[in-house]
């Protein structure tokens, strides 16, 4: 065979492979027991098509928020899946056994599942009480340990950079800053002081690695990873690669970086080596409490878990501050409000003003829009509606905050909502924001990127006011990792016009 005659014959394969996968797609089995529920569109009692269509062009949840407000809080976005934006729904779903769906199987650092990607409940709760205790939050608000840490990175790494490129007039990167200063934090955190990374003092390996991690959670290789697995596992038999190179490069060198810091870290405790200076964060505890594995097998398990850890806790923390930095720098009176707030307590951390200021990013701009796929592990009501097993339900923190009866002009930034209210409306509202989740599967990180992120903007807003230079792309991304498009915000840093002690 000449090669001309190879090349044909895996293009033929191919497309016959493409035309086989969208009729599949298009046509399901209909799960006629979800008739009662609104269809999301004409074709979902029998097709997937509609729901890939707008993943893959990346409207997916502003879509399904457009239907659910004219269709109500149950709606049929395929044959066989349903999305919730009601809380007693997402109760329901989120906060019983319904497991995780098989999208999470893709996700795997050395041949393990990490503790986000474990789908059955009993796996996940054996695996989930080796950390329980490490980010409950009597530990975080406790730990002198992280408030040293948190110290130290804010006042040795953070500050002076800031008051150099304040002095120098110079703009400062926030998108990059912020996730530089959460790996750091949690990196810190985990492996200990002198063994975490140091990202806020060197900014080039750090922007290696934030790329890394970018580009490996990009909208499109994230949409090919889960819902074109098949497809994609089949063109590349036939020697065509679907995910681009850049996608298995990036996994690469996120590998190499979380092999790295975790195997120098172990070997420090496991053979006494002297290398590793200085504390070695929680991985002690997590390595003696992990039984019946070879140690070979354990040091691939926790780095698999590092890997979870670190991905949430520096993109999510970091788009988190960006946003609502970003949102104070362009409403100069909350700005000055706060700083005035922070000021004026002896407990800055009590201030009202900064609580409503993160809820409301929270609400706003959540970190991950989705999807967080369930599935029906039994016949079930939701929200009044019969669904049988095996049903496949999500949610998300971006439409449940967008509920205009709870919050009124939902579509603006307004902290002032959050001010004086009493404390029933407050906890009514707080359901609907549900950025870290619920139940079982709710973020273990909640608390410790909460204090992370309070210390950060305590200590900036003491300190600086910040303006918006120029017209930075700050579309929220509607997928996992809802970053912002333009993957950038230069911010003016001028040293704030109220002095204080801190
Ligand atoms: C603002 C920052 C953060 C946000 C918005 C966030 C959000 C979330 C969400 C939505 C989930 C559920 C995902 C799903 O079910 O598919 C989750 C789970 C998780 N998060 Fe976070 N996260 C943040 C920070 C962190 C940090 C700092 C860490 C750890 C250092 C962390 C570790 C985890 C882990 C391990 C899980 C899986 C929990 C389980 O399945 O039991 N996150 N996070």
């Amino acid at each position: 065979m000449m090669v001309s005659d190879i090349v044909l014959a895996a293009a033929i394969a191919a497309a016959l492979k493409l035309v086989l996968w969208i009729y599949e797609s298009a046509r399901q089995p209909t799960n006629g027991q979800l008739h009662a529920i609104t269809n999301a569109h004409f074709s979902t009692p029998f097709s997937r098509l509609w729901l890939l269509w707008i993943r893959a062009t990346g409207e997916e949840f502003t879509k399904c928020l457009e239907a659910h407000r004219t269709l109500g809080p149950i709606i049929r976005i395929g044959p066989n899946e349903i999305s919730i934006n009601h809380v007693d729904g997402v109760r329901t779903v989120y906060g019983g056994n319904w497991d995780k769906s098989s999208m999470y199987d893709k996700f795997t650092y050395f041949g393990f599942s990490p503790l986000f990607a474990i789908r059955q409940g009993k796996s996940h709760a054996e695996r989930k009480r080796l950390f329980t205790h490490v980010f409950s939050k009597s530990t975080i608000v406790n730990s002198a340990k992280l408030n040293d840490l948190l110290q130290s990175i804010l006042t040795a790494r953070l500050l002076p950079r800031l008051r150099q490129a304040s002095d120098n007039g110079d703009d400062v990167e926030v998108f990059s800053l912020t996730r530089e200063y959460s790996m750091d934090v949690v990196t810190g955190y985990l492996y200990g002081k002198e063994n975490g990374t140091n990202w806020l003092e060197n900014h080039d390996n750090a922007a290696h690695h934030l790329t890394a991690f970018q580009q490996y959670a990009e909208r499109l290789a994230f949409f090919a990873i889960t819902d074109l697995h098949s497809l994609v596992t089949s063109f590349k038999r036939l020697g065509i690669d679907l995910v681009p190179p850049s996608v298995d490069m990036a996994y690469e060198t996120i590998s190499s970086f979380l092999w790295d810091i975790t195997t120098r870290t172990i070997d420090s405790f496991k053979n006494g080596e002297t290398e590793v200076k200085g504390d070695t964060g929680i991985l002690k505890d997590v390595w003696q409490k992990l039984g019946n594995v070879t140690a070979e097998e354990k040091t691939r398990l926790i780095a698999s878990d590092m890997g979870d850890q670190l991905h949430a806790g520096h993109v999510a923390t970091g788009t988190m501050l960006t946003y609502l930095m970003w949102e104070l720098s362009r409403n100069i009176d909350i700005q000055t409000r706060l700083r005035r707030e922070l000021a004026s307590l002896n407990d800055p951390y009590s201030s009202e003003l900064l609580d409503a200021v993160l809820l409301e990013t929270y609400r706003m701009y959540p970190a991950g829009y989705g999807p967080f796929p369930r599935v029906a592990s039994e016949n079930s009501t939701v929200h009044g509606f019969a669904i049988p097993k095996g049903t496949i339900a999500s949610a998300s923190p971006f439409m449940l905050g967008r509920n205009a009866a709870m919050f009124p002009n939902p579509d603006f930034w307004l902290p002032g909502r959050w001010v004086g209210v009493d404390s029933d409306k407050k906890r009514q509202m707080q359901r609907w924001v549900w950025m870290f989740m619920s139940g079982p599967r709710i973020c273990i990180g909640e608390h410790l990127a909460v204090i992370a992120m309070k210390r950060f903007v305590i200590e900036i807003y003491s300190r600086y006011e910040t303006t918006i230079i120029g017209d930075p792309d700050m579309t929220q991304l509607e997928t996992f990792f809802s970053v912002p498009a333009g993957a950038s915000l230069p911010l003016k840093f001028r040293r704030g016009p109220l002095k204080t002690n801190r």
